[in-house]
């Protein structure tokens, strides 16, 4: 055997059908001689990053001695936890005789070559073929191929595998730079290896953590594409997409992110020059928040408010270069800048923009949907909402966005749950795994299934997307309304309950879930204002509720609706909980019929009410203020029951095996009765379901509590997201938590030096001070 295959044999396990390392389970072998060095770095072909790097157990057995020796000290407290690092060091050094550099090469922080047993002890028990889920998730076998592909290519640079090393302990301003290279690399990767679309899109969602360069592709290339005339696009789309020239989509100002119609930035059409005239006027009109700003981009699309001969026409969009292309410096009348550290990690450099009489020729209007003429005459081939068409965009791909963090969040978190034990169960058992816990699985796996459930619904949100956009590219305008609908609703649906379960899962990872290495305290921050970005929740619910409310005077009228408020026009007279038994509480089709009763009640009601107050004399305005928790109330019921349906809808139509099925229906189950466990209130409220039903359900929770809990670990493995992408010292796929918990603390720039300077300014002298201070 070759020193390549006792490499693999020992780092990947006898009969486990993966490699010790994600997405490494078709293995590739080095082409190159493995020395002692490579050996280390080194996994089935494909360096390791820096956090995933395994430490060879085969240090000389004198250095071994000795570690055992240092450890059996350390367990009777013979050394002080101080001096325990230096000890273990310089004993190592001198019996050993090498120059071991980390503390991550002694015996306590040694990361184990092997997946942690109690890990291991989890794949094993599955009851489905992991690698079927993760190509039905991927959207094929070859999909998932060409995925490990980009993953080994892309996280075989060493920049990429600095990445969560910065993330967790560089400066912002390190952090910025580290998502500019890691935004330029993928940009040039994509143009020299001719990437599609689709394995751009793969590359792009791998690193997670955010791109410096993000609006580009999120908001500036498809601003253009919808916004801008063929004309346009032949000038400026192929130069942003050769990356010529790199934007941002400057929309939101200091006074106003809602309200569009009341966006104070002007431009103001001069007929004698043929140009618009740019102003922020006033300090609530200075563009606040476009990402990319702060630093990175030279151009613009710039909405403003288009006035002409004093008259107002509403928010449009313009193209603005904002910095010279020879020096970056802003152009003569702007200033811009970043406008601030923010609470998570700078994935962004937010930006402000102050617009000074900024003359841009008449051309630089993006006019697909109305034209400014040299004269000045306008006119609108589209309602002015087309121009919120960038918006529809990213709110779609926020919805996907959601599953992307979710999932990472309850990879990390029901992974430490199957290594982490504490506390006892049956005294006569050891500490059992805290995933045992039935608290800890209801803290866990409403989040894993909400992750399911957020996937399938957001793919068909996408296929409806793609659907309607080509209609709507082709003036086509009749599927927009519903769009909208469904485009907000989701945003707001899964970011609010994406951020809710992450903090969740946070907390169920103790004390090591406010560390940045768990991983999951950043990805809280970074889900944080995914709430805010794009329509913020409240804001999207209640165009929600606002399309339901004008769905349901239809529907009154006796209109057959169809689409996503079909329900409003079924009959409901004569409705009865379909539960008879708890049996049927595991019927989805019962189940969603439950939630379509709530969410006709709620609405029903809710409009009645509206439409009451309104007879009564109540302004429109007013009466709609009265009303808008419950509106959102409604809102909320429509989309929780529009995911149900899809996730449901998903597992039918699903070519898999029984088993992946199986464990895929009591996920959705799961999901579908804990809503109505949350909401029992307004099930009961609306008699969707009656007191004994809601006992059922309840008894069923713990149930499938249970059955998921054999499932878990396989279920959050079928995501199959690369260690680099966790960036996650507890969640990593070989689960030796503990090893890399103490290898990342190494790793703190405060343990570069053993007495930190502030002791010398500050500590000692205060300490020689009290020394000699009289009582
Ligand atoms: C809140 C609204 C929707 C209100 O719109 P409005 O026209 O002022 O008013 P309205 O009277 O409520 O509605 C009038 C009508 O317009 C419709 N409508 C509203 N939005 C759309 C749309 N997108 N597509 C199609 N139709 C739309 C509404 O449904 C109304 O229709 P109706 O009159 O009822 O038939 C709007 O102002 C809005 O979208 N605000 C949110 C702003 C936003 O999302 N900004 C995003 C900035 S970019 C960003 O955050 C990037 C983040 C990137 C990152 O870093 O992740
Ligand atoms: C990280 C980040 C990145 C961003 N990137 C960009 C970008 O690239 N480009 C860009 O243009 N913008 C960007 N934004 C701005 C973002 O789109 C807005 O912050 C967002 O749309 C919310 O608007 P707002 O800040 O005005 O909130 P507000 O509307 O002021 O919200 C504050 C509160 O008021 C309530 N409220 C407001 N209006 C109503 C109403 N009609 N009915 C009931 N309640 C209401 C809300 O529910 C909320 O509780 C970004 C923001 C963040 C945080």
């Amino acid at each position: 055997m070759g020193n390549r295959c006792r490499l693999r044999t020992a780092i990947c396990h006898g009969n486990s059908r993966r490699c010790g390392y994600p997405g490494l389970r078709a293995h590739n072998p080095p082409t190159f001689p493995i020395t002692q060095r490579s050996r280390r770095t080194y996994i089935c072909g494909v360096k390791q990053p820096p956090h995933c790097q395994m430490t060879t157990h085969k240090q000389d057995a004198g250095a071994q001695a000795t570690q055992m020796n240092m450890l059996m000290d350390i367990k009777r407290g013979r050394l002080s936890h101080l001096s325990i690092t230096r000890c273990v060091f310089n004993q190592l050094l001198i019996k050993s005789g090498r120059a071991l550099k980390k503390m991550s090469n002694t015996a306590v922080g040694v990361i184990p070559s092997h997946v942690n047993p109690d890990l291991q002890e989890e794949r094993d028990r599955a009851s489905f073929n992991v690698t079927e889920l993760t190509n039905i998730i991927d959207g094929g076998a070859e999909k998932t191929l060409l995925r490990k592909r980009l993953e080994k290519l892309i996280f075989s640079d060493p920049d990429f595998q600095k990445f969560p090393d910065i993330q967790t302990f560089g400066t912002n301003s390190e952090f910025y730079s580290a998502t500019v290279l890691k935004s330029t690399k993928l940009f040039k990767l994509r143009r020299e290896l001719k990437w599609t679309d689709e394995e751009f899109d793969i590359a792009l969602r791998l690193g997670g953590q955010g791109h410096a360069l993000g609006l580009q592709h999120g908001m500036f290339i498809p601003g253009l594409e919808r916004l801008a005339t063929e004309e346009q696009k032949a000038k400026w789309l192929t130069l942003a997409k050769q990356y010529k020239i790199i934007g941002t989509y400057a929309q939101t100002e200091m006074g106003h992110g809602t309200y569009l119609k009341g966006l104070e930035t002007t431009a103001t059409y001069d007929p004698k020059t043929q140009e618009f005239i740019l102003n922020t006027p006033k300090i609530s009109s200075i563009k606040w928040w476009p990402g990319s700003l702060g630093k990175s981009t030279n151009h613009a699309i710039v909405l403003a408010t288009l006035v002409i001969k004093g008259k107002k026409y509403g928010m449009h969009p313009f193209f603005v270069q904002i910095r010279s292309m020879t020096d970056h410096t802003p152009m003569t009348g702007i200033k811009v800048g970043e406008i601030g550290a923010r609470m998570g990690r700078m994935t962004s450099d937010n930006g402000y923009l102050i617009l000074n009489n900024i003359r841009i020729p008449r051309e630089n209007m993006l006019m697909k949907n109305a034209q400014v003429s040299p004269d000045g005459s306008f006119t609108a081939k589209a309602p002015n909402q087309a121009n919120y068409a960038t918006m529809v965009m990213v709110r779609v791909g926020l919805s996907y966005y959601s599953y992307q963090l979710l999932s990472r969040g309850v990879t990390i978190g029901v992974r430490y749950s199957a290594v982490r034990r504490q506390s006892k169960l049956d005294p006569k058992e050891r500490e059992p795994k805290i995933l045992e816990y039935q608290t800890q699985q209801y803290k866990l796996f409403p989040g894993l299934a909400l992750a399911y459930a957020i996937f399938f619904s957001s793919r068909s949100l996408r296929m409806k997307y793609m659907e309607a956009y080509q209609e709507i590219k082709n003036g086509n305008l009749q599927k927009l309304p519903e769009l909208h609908c469904e485009s907000a609703g989701m945003k707001a649906f899964c970011t609010d309950n994406m951020l809710r379960e992450l903090e969740i899962i946070r907390q169920s990872c103790g004390g090591h879930g406010y560390l940045n290495a768990s991983g999951i305290a950043m990805l809280v921050t970074i889900a944080a204002p995914m709430v805010t970005v794009e329509g913020e929740t409240t804001v999207m619910y209640l165009q929600v509720a606002r399309y339901l409310v004008k769905r349901f005077a239809n529907a009154s009228t006796g209109q057959q609706l169809d689409g996503c408020t079909a329900y409003l026009s079924m009959d409901h007279a004569a409705y009865m909980c379909p539960l008879m038994s708890e049996d049927d509480c595991r019927n989805m089709s019962r189940l969603c019929d439950i939630y379509s009763y709530r969410v006709y009640m709620t609405v029903s009601r809710v409009a009645k009410q509206l439409q009451t107050d309104i007879m009564n004399g109540m302004p429109q305005h007013f009466a709609f203020n009265k009303n808008l928790v419950n509106l959102v109330r409604a809102a909320k019921a429509h989309c929780y029951y529009s995911v149900v349906k899809d996730f449901s809808k998903a597992i039918q139509s699903m070519q898999a095996s029984p088993q992946t099925i199986k464990a895929l229906k009591t996920l959705c189950c799961f999901f579908a009765i804990h809503g109505i466990t949350e909401e029992s209130g307004d099930f009961l409220e609306t008699e969707s379901i009656g007191l004994e039903q809601l006992q059922w359900i309840k008894r069923l929770q713990g149930t499938l509590l249970a059955e998921i809990r054999s499932d878990a670990v396989a279920l959050v493995d079928a995501f199959d997201h690369h260690d680099i992408s966790l960036s996650s010292a507890i969640g990593s796929y070989d689960g030796n938590a503990y090893e890399r918990l103490f290898d990342s603390a190494q790793k703190d720039p405060m343990n570069k030096e053993e007495v930190h300077p502030s002791y010398f300014q500050y500590l000692r002298p205060f300490i020689q001070e009290m020394n000699k201070a009289k009582l």
